[in-house]
């Protein structure tokens, strides 16, 4: 066990069971929301339960991923990642990242990652600057492992699922901001069921993860060892991420809104840990922050983590709900953003959320 570990988990547990059940009661709902309210305002992380998900189908999402992370390196390279419009056909975001090319906030991150998005289907794709053959940033087909096999299927079906899931959170997130009905809201536009509309086409992101523990003293972390880091911290671009971890202790921290205290998020069997991005913070104009996090994997073993992104469509505009507005103070913190530009940026970039680029 590390010796660095900070305050066991206290984060709360959220069941969404009421907002997928069309036969829930409206005061199983407002519970449900009335939690997510106290729990994005709080922690802007929680534990998920009620998904529907059973736990073996989420052990297998694990296991396919330690299995692929396991095999040589020239087998991951099969699926490796190359820069947008070169001649490789790479597309600059999609597949298999080697250890430490992932850079945050300037330092290289101690782990290897696959990367799957949405298939590129709001526009027509365009040809890369290398000419035909090649492909724009993002545009790209996604890159499937040959080994484990049946990775691509299960992988695929998973992503379904979790669309549903993350359909039911941000159902509730309108409900928990009291947005009103459809029809009944303030703004023609702004009711309950915006986040719904907004991410109707996600642009999601399916990101499996390895890491290998990090080697040194614990002294080490956060000191200028370019290594220190599993991943380092940040907020999510996006608007709900649902992480799947394997049950490694003390990997995943949190910073709590003091600024100063990080908290284990320890993975809670079957439950799956959400946290909000920066479009839920843009959309709540701050009433809800995206919160800081990072991995310090200083345990036993090779970690493995599949999180999923549940984004907005490419082309959703994102502002302040003047609803919000009006509950932080009346005055607008953020501009308009269209979901893809600020996604491209992150991605061109190469690091996670928590500056504007
Ligand atoms: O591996 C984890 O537990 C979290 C990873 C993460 O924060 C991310 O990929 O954005
Ligand atoms: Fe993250």
């Amino acid at each position: 066990m590390t010796t660095t570990s900070p305050t066991p988990s206290s984060l709360p547990i959220i069941d969404i069971s009421p907002f997928f059940d069309p036969h829930s009661t409206p005061s199983a709902r407002y519970a449900t929301a009335t939690a997510l309210n106290t729990a994005c305002t709080t922690y802007g992380f929680f534990y998920l339960t009620g998904h529907g998900i059973p736990e073996s189908k989420l052990n297998r999402i694990i296991s396919l991923a330690r299995q692929f992370f396991s095999l040589p390196l020239s087998e991951n390279n099969k699926i490796k990642r190359h820069h947008a419009g070169g001649p490789e056909g790479g597309d600059g975001a999609r597949g298999y990242q080697g250890m430490g090319e992932n850079v945050t906030l300037g330092r290289r991150d101690m782990h290897e990652a696959v990367d799957w998005y949405r298939e590129w289907d709001h526009a027509p794709r365009e040809e890369g600057s290398g000419g035909k053959g090649t492909y724009k940033m993002l545009q790209g087909p996604n890159l499937w492992p040959e080994e484990p096999a049946e990775l691509k299927e299960v992988y695929e079906a998973y992503v379904e699922e979790l669309q549903g899931v993350g359909m039911a959170v941000v159902r509730a997130m309108g409900v928990a901001l009291g947005l009103g009905e459809v029809g009944k809201g303030a703004v023609e536009g702004e009711d309950e069921e915006v986040f719904v509309r907004a991410t109707e086409r996600s642009f999601w992101v399916m990101r499996m993860i390895g890491y290998p523990r990090l080697e040194g003293s614990p002294d080490v972390v956060g000191a200028d060892d370019m290594e220190a880091f599993s991943c380092g911290e940040h907020t999510d671009y996006g608007c709900v991420t649902l992480l799947l971890a394997d049950p490694t202790p003390g990997a995943l921290q949190v910073l709590l809104k003091d600024g100063k205290t990080w908290l284990n998020a320890d993975p809670i069997p079957g439950a799956l840990v959400v946290n909000i991005g920066d479009m839920i913070q843009r959309w709540t104009n701050g009433l809800w922050m995206s919160t800081k996090h990072r991995v310090i994997h200083k345990g036993e073993g090779y970690r493995v983590s599949v999180p999923f992104f549940f984004e907005p469509g490419f082309e959703a505009r994102v502002r302040p709900l003047a609803r919000c507005v009006e509950k932080t103070g009346g005055v607008k913190k953020y501009e308009e953003c269209v979901y893809g530009e600020h996604l491209l940026g992150k991605v061109g970039g190469n690091f996670y959320g928590g500056e504007e680029v």
